[in-house]
């Protein structure tokens, strides 16, 4: 690719707000090069000579547009049948100032769930003017923002694929936000949901971040997939406190949750995703990774205190460099030997990959020009006032060739035309590996496990972890002093500056509960004893939330400022004001009806005509008058609306929630949903939202409102700590 002087926006560098954010950054491409980079890596061996060049040209091309198909695998497998059968024809011989345009196509990796993941690679301005392309964006942004499309890295895909998770995990996200690859956890813990119903998997997944803005970004991202098996923390990942799960009434007989799936995507320097962080360019030096590399291990050894005897851990950065990679691994290793690393070779075969290193060669010269083969050859250079910036666990070990770090999986650029990343699989020994005594204790007595927030040490071991040599971490969230998390359950709660409402399961035969059940016609099996609210006094005031078995007992067995507990299962039912009766009645709310749905009363549910869909669609509020008979007089009794549309572009089975009052019916679904609604049945937006948004815009008919956000600028940031949706950043 030749250099002209073009203007890249770099957005961020550096995962989870590294020092390399370069959010505002803009470079030129003649600026794409760093010696310091150059030779660090050529340093490194990372890639062979001969690719090199190919290697750093991929580097400097911006990154194709790739997004997956989210949801329940059945919704998921629908609107990818959609993408498939009526989009990418439509999008196929298409021309664009005289030039053909390449359509959509199927990661070839991504083998399950299959063919969910894609990738085009189209500019800005042709999405914008060329019709067809423009129809598809459209498509795909109002999916995307009812969370049936996540735009998302083609190699940010990877880990969780590796993770395995089945629907009775018990899964832990360690450093979640902002949760794409939370949402991929999530839905594979939901792989028994149904086209219109949400299952309650036995299993649980607690999503944490230590960024208390970041968290709420992924409590927002997760809604899309609302599940009773979630939970969120905003705790440092490194001292993750024990987190109790009842044998029976007496605090004394709690366990320690044990977990069956753990990832570690640790914050690391993120210079994988240079190709769409080009500030990455000017700023990238050796001292990013160097200072993440304490904080990475610590992460990935705290995991290993928390998984399960057949557990598995996935540990992945978007970094190229050893030191936040191999070298994490290596010392994680040594520290538990009773892990190994997973051979995973066979998994995936059509992505192309590179072995994890065996030798690699830190630096502490900011130039990367000087290099030490041994730490002691690094200690001895030192003058006696200058600080140790390196530990022992930056460089190889002596052993590193019985700790098969060629397991390890390393994606390269120019390979398949992603970003970098790296992803390793642990899991402990089946047979005859060493247990230690500590694990055991761990796993039966929680209250007596020596202190999370100092993993037990191997110090003595070679390149095995020594917290106390480590330079100082550079970006955990900053926790007020003495916001440690106290191991003892019996200690007073700490809460600091954690202003979240308690979590209170109402009784099941609270009376408030008891005639919502009633009134809503809500079957016996409606888990009402798994019903919490969340406000000071403990009440059925506002919103109710549903939980499964396995959130509910954690959450009577642990204090949830300890755990910073930031939400937990799912929203199903809401107050509406001043019902037809002049007091407020309980309404399943439209996120919540998947999860509520097993549980409705068939007889409230009234099938009905796609002219009738069209007339809710169209109005907010329309009145009973504009419905024809006997839909008019049947709707009455009923408080949800089915069908099977077979409308312009697929068959769907629907079912809606509806509320009458006195002299209208509405759908009580959000504006964006009823959008993506109409557009995916009628293939044109004729909402009153969208209406108004074309009559503003004077758009083409089509697609009539012209989304906020635009698959180029919609990937939910994984870089960067600082900026969320919400505070209007370019995610
Ligand atoms: C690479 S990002 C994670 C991306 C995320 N897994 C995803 O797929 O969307 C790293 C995250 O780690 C968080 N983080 C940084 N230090 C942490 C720590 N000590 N404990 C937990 N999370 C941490 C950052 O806030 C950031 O959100």
């Amino acid at each position: 690719m030749g250099r002209n002087n073009k203007k890249r926006g770099g957005r961020r560098g550096g995962r989870g707000g590294s020092r390399a954010d370069t959010r505002t950054d803009v470079v030129t491409e003649s600026e794409m090069f760093n010696q310091r980079l150059d030779s660090y890596y050529k340093k490194q061996q990372i890639i062979p000579d001969d690719a090199w060049d190919e290697f750093m040209q991929s580097l400097r091309r911006p990154l194709p547009t790739t997004f997956r198909v989210a949801g329940s695998r059945q919704t998921a497998k629908s609107i990818n049948e959609l993408i498939q059968n009526n989009y990418v024809p439509s999008l196929k011989d298409v021309l664009f100032e005289g030039q053909p345009l390449p359509p959509p196509e199927q990661l070839p990796w991504y083998a399950y769930p299959e063919g969910l993941a894609w990738q085009f690679n189209v500019a800005k301005p042709v999405l914008r003017k060329q019709p067809e392309f423009k129809k598809f964006h459209y498509f795909l942004v109002s999916e995307t923002e009812v969370g049936n499309i996540s735009r998302q890295e083609a190699v940010s895909m990877l880990p969780p694929l590796f993770l395995d998770v089945l629907p009775h995990h018990k899964v832990m996200d360690m450093c979640a936000a902002p949760g794409s690859k939370t949402a991929q956890l999530l839905e594979a813990l939901h792989a028994d949901d149904t086209v219109t119903s949400t299952s309650v998997p036995p299993g649980l997944l607690i999503a944490n971040d230590s960024d208390q803005k970041r968290t709420h970004l992924l409590i927002h991202q997760s809604a899309r997939l609302p599940s009773p098996a979630l939970m969120v923390t905003n705790l440092d990942a490194s001292i993750y406190p024990i987190i109790k799960i009842g044998g029976s009434n007496s605090k004394r007989h709690t366990n320690q949750l044990l977990f069956d799936r753990i990832l570690c995507d640790v914050p690391c320097s993120g210079d994988g995703t240079i190709r769409k962080n080009s500030g990455i360019w000017r700023k990238w030096q050796p001292g990013d990774g160097n200072g993440l590399h304490a904080l990475q291990v610590r992460i990935l050894v705290r995991a290993m205190r928390m998984v399960n005897a057949s557990g598995r851990i996935v540990y992945s950065t978007c970094s190229l460099n050893p030191v936040e990679n191999e070298a994490v691994i290596a010392v994680a290793l040594k520290t538990y030997p009773e892990y190994e690393l997973v051979d995973v070779s066979s998994r995936y075969p059509e992505l192309r990959r590179c072995p994890g290193l065996t030798s690699w060669t830190p630096t502490a010269d900011k130039t990367a020009e000087t290099y030490f083969n041994t730490y002691q050859e690094y200690r001895d250079s030192l003058s006696s006032i200058d600080p140790v910036k390196l530990t022992k666990g930056h460089w190889p070990p002596s052993d590193v060739a019985d700790l098969n770090l060629t397991r390890c999986i390393r994606i390269y650029p120019h390979l398949q035309d992603t970003g970098g990343f790296f992803v390793a699989v642990l899991q402990k020994r089946q047979q005859g590996g060493p247990d230690t005594k500590e694990r055991k204790r761990e796993a039966a007595e929680p209250s007596d496990v020596p202190d999370a927030k100092k993993p037990r040490l191997a110090q003595e071991t070679e390149g095995a972890i020594d917290v106390d040599a480590q330079p100082v971490q550079p970006i955990v969230a900053a926790e007020p002093a003495g916001s440690e998390t106290p191991e003892d359950g019996d200690s007073k709660p700490i809460s600091y500056d954690f202003k979240e409402n308690p979590y209170t399961f109402l009784s099941s035969k609270d009376p408030i509960l008891t005639s919502c059940i009633n009134r809503l016609k809500l079957t016996d099996g409606f888990p009402a004893s798994n019903i919490l609210v969340r406000n000071p006094g403990g009440d059925a005031v506002r919103s109710l939330y549903l939980t499964n078995d396995i959130v509910k007992t954690i959450i009577l067995n642990n204090d949830y400022t300890r755990i910073r507990l930031t939400t937990a299962g799912t929203k199903v039912l809401a107050k509406q004001e001043a019902g037809r009766d002049g007091d407020a009645q309980f309404r399943v709310l439209g996120e919540g009806l998947p999860v509520v749905l097993p549980y409705i009363d068939p007889s409230t549910i009234m099938e009905s005509g796609v002219g009738t869909l069209r007339i809710l669609l169209k109005a907010y509020h329309p009145t009973c008058a504009s419905f024809e008979e006997p839909f008019r007089s049947q709707i009455e009794s009923k408080g949800y609306l089915a069908g099977t549309y077979a409308a312009v572009t697929l068959s769907h089975d629907i079912i809606l929630p509806i509320w009458k009052s006195n002299v209208s019916i509405s759908l009580m679904v959000d504006k964006k949903a009823k959008s993506a609604l109409s557009l995916r049945l009628f293939g044109a937006d004729i909402t009153v939202a969208g209406l108004a948004a074309q009559q503003q815009k004077n758009a083409p008919a089509v697609a009539v409102e012209e989304p906020e956000a635009d698959m180029e600028g919609d990937e939910v940031e994984e870089v960067g700590a600082s900026v969320s949706k919400e505070e209007g950043g370019s995610a």
